[in-house]
């Protein structure tokens, strides 16, 4: 497997119809640890995600990984804030991306089952996804992404649709695919769950980059306006 890391991004930009949403943006990513990506409403932070995971078109810029697009690519898992079910069961659903590189349905079976029960979805295995509500769906889409083993896995708002109880397993997960090497990279509103996984911070306001700083220097000492207001629970426009 080459190297992904690091990532660099230099002077990206998405614009549409002649509007900028997000840029320049200027950053390196390493390969260790929980980037947590805040900002408030519309900063751009979605947008980021999905330039950085190649979903979303750059207008300006440049971003590359350490290796060729089309070796880093597999590699990369992305959790939408609002995921898309297929007109399947649970299992089925979880164990599609291991049906799409041809890995056998007995094999791609058992480790669906393996990944429902971590997400705390084994009751509902046989189900068609359509009918599980918000935060299973959410469980579900985490399920999915983790299940083909990827190196970086970027996560729009995993716990927006959770109680906390479901929060706190699915940030167990996270914190344990951090630790076993896993890069992962989240966008969140929920500045508790911040402070509870994030090594380091970035924080967009008006589409740029108005932080990036370790998560406790962040945390302690903002360095901007925006940011300690928005740490305060101020509005931050
Ligand atoms: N495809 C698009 N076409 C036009 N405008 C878009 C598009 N996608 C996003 N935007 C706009 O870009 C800005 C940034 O949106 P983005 O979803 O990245 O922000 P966000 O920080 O994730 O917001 P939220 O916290 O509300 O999820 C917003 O003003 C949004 O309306």
């Amino acid at each position: 497997m080459s190297a992904l890391f690091p990532l660099t991004v230099e002077g990206a930009k998405a614009s549409r119809r002649g509007r900028v949403l997000v840029g320049p943006v200027d950053l390196t990513l390493d390969a260790k640890g929980i980037t947590v990506v805040m900002g408030p409403n519309g900063s751009g932070k979605t947008t980021l995600l999905k330039l950085l995971h190649g979903t979303a078109r750059l207008s300006a810029g440049r971003i590359a990984w350490a290796c060729p697009p089309e070796d880093a690519r597999p590699q990369l898992a992305f959790v939408f804030q609002r995921p898309v079910m297929l007109r399947r069961t649970v299992v089925q659903n979880i164990a599609y991306p291991l049906r799409l590189r041809g890995v056998s349905r007995a094999s791609a079976r058992a480790q669906a089952l393996d990944w429902a029960a971590r997400v705390g979805l084994d009751a509902m295995k046989g189900r068609p996804a359509w009918s599980l509500s918000g935060g299973e769906q959410q469980k579900l889409a985490l399920a999915r992404a983790f299940i083909a083993d990827p190196r970086v896995v970027f996560l729009d708002e995993p716990t927006a649709a959770l109680d906390g109880a479901a929060t706190r397993e699915i940030e167990a997960i996270l914190a344990a695919a951090r630790d076993e090497g896993r890069r992962l990279i989240l966008a969140t509103h929920d500045m508790g769950q911040a402070r509870r996984l994030a090594d380091d911070v970035v924080f967009l306001h008006q589409g740029r980059v108005a932080e990036r700083a370790a998560a406790p220097n962040f945390f302690e000492a903002p360095a901007t306006d925006a940011a300690r207001a928005f740490l305060k629970g101020d509005i931050v426009e």
